[in-house]
């Protein structure tokens, strides 16, 4: 099951204590990760092994979103920072949609990836 892995800078270091709290669900066999371009680069510095898009601003959030739309991401865990302005806001919501026209579980804050991996977990 491909994850996707996506926060903004002033969310980096919540989504990093978050996933080094469920390292052991988010490494385990048949989980692969995919995350943003800086996000990604921060989980490698954590040891974890993930596939890099470009980053957010460049076009990162459209390549995940095109990878939901094509069925191969399956979830979305992404740390949006409610508070800031983007550049990329229209890429932003592209992928936020296009979770939703795929029925794609999607996490915009802490406590619903939290839900959402103690969901996955259960399940195996
Ligand atoms: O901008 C982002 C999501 O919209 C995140 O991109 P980075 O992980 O490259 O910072």
């Amino acid at each position: 099951m491909e994850i996707a892995i996506i926060a903004h800078d002033d969310k980096k270091a919540e989504m990093m204590g978050f996933i080094q709290s469920n390292s052991k669900q988010l490494q385990r066999e048949g989980i692969d990760l995919i995350a943003t371009g800086t996000t990604g680069k921060l989980m490698e510095e954590l040891g974890f092994k993930v596939r890099r898009m470009l980053s957010g601003p460049l076009g990162g959030d459209a390549q995940i979103a095109g990878r939901v739309a094509e069925g191969k991401t399956k979830m979305v865990l992404f740390f949006k920072d409610p508070l800031g302005k983007h550049p990329h806001e229209p890429d932003i919501n592209m992928l936020l949609r296009v979770c939703d026209v795929h029925n794609v579980p999607l996490a915009t804050n802490e406590a619903s990836a939290q839900l959402l991996l103690d969901a996955i977990s259960k399940r195996s």
